[in-house]
């Protein structure tokens, strides 16, 4: 069995690289050696690895950015997406792809689920919701895993952010009107794995599994009440810090102005997902506690 993985160094390529090495032989192909934005270097990416699993994480994830630099984020979270799926289905093989709670406007009054009408609100949210359309229309076998607020112990996180700027500040301002689910990237990989395993166990059985999925840790919060839960905690642990989790005023959106526009309620219904692959959840506490730990002891 050959996996192919791209994007390894991203929050949820790196935890994958550890979860998907027992299933197969994995190779992993960063920038070095595949550049999404080059249609003939990614062809020739999957002619070179031949691979029976093509794992995407690589993605072009910065939601303010994308505003001023649509072509970018169309062409790495849409078009690159639609040729993988295509050389996958032609291979016949399975396209494992991520997605986003931002494919979503947030006008809904509670969670919502898969087949819902998608209604982004932004650049990145359309990029991505046009690669969700890419990764279906291809006709192959396919996971689409739709994710929200994903952090981890590296990489550009909002997580991470809330630890600098409570070292450098005495007070932060967060918006607590944007509602979500905070997901690990080692949640994401470890159910992605206990999914492919299942799928190709499963044999030609596992085509009806084929489809579009939501995968975030269990229960919901806001911006600020993930920055409270971070700071509180790194306090607790000892961290030396110049803002408390008092001292976190919860904001609305309108004061805190940026590029992009942010649904104001993208909770997930994982029912499918879990129910599908026989998956518990954990609560998001859990992994962002984990993670503050593991921040607050380097
Ligand atoms: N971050 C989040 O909050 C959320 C993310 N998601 C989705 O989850 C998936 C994983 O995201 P995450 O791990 O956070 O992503 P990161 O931003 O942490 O990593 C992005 C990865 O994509 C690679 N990449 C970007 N552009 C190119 C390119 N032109 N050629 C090759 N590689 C490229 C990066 O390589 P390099 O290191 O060289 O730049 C990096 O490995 C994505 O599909 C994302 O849309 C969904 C919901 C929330
Ligand atoms: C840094 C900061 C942000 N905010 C607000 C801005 C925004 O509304 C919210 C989150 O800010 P960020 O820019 O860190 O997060 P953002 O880049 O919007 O995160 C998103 O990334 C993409 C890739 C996804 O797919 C989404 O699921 C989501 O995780 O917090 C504050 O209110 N105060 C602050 O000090
Ligand atoms: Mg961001």
């Amino acid at each position: 069995m050959r996996i192919l993985l791209f994007g390894p160094t991203g929050q949820v390529g790196w935890e994958l690289q550890r979860a998907l090495a027992p299933l197969g032989q994995l190779v992993a192909c960063g920038r070095d050696s595949v550049d999404l934005a080059d249609r003939t270097s990614l062809a020739a990416a999957i002619a070179r690895h031949q691979p029976d699993v093509l794992v995407n994480a690589a993605a072009y994830t910065q939601v303010d950015r994308a505003e001023s630099d649509p072509a970018s984020a169309e062409r790495i979270n849409a078009a690159a997406v639609g040729e993988m799926a295509d050389a996958m289905a032609a291979r016949g093989g399975w396209f494992l792809h991520y997605s986003t709670d931002y494919v979503f406007d947030g006008t809904k009054a509670g969670v919502y689920r898969e087949d819902d009408p998608a209604a982004p609100l932004g650049v990145y949210g359309a990029s991505k919701r046009a690669g969700e359309v890419a990764a279906a229309a291809a006709g192959g076998r396919h996971l689409v895993l739709r994710t929200s607020w994903v952090y981890a112990a590296r990489g550009q996180n909002f997580v991470r952010t809330m630890l600098r700027l409570a070292k450098e500040r005495q007070s932060l301002r967060v918006v607590a009107d944007q509602t979500g689910s905070p997901t690990s990237a080692e949640l994401i990989a470890d159910v992605t794995a206990h999914a492919l395993k299942r799928v190709l166990d499963d044999g030609t059985e596992s085509d009806r599994m084929s489809g579009l999925y939501h995968l975030t840790a269990d229960g919901h919060t806001t911006w600020h009440g993930l920055a409270s839960r971070v700071i509180g905690q790194a306090d607790n642990a000892g961290a030396q810090l110049s803002c408390r989790a008092e001292n976190v005023e919860p904001i609305g959106t309108s004061d805190y102005p940026t590029p992009a526009q942010r649904p104001a309620n993208s909770r997930l219904d994982t029912t499918r997902l879990r129910e599908t692959f026989g998956i518990t959840l954990p609560d998001w506490r859990y992994h962002v506690d984990r993670t503050v730990a593991e921040l607050t002891e380097q």
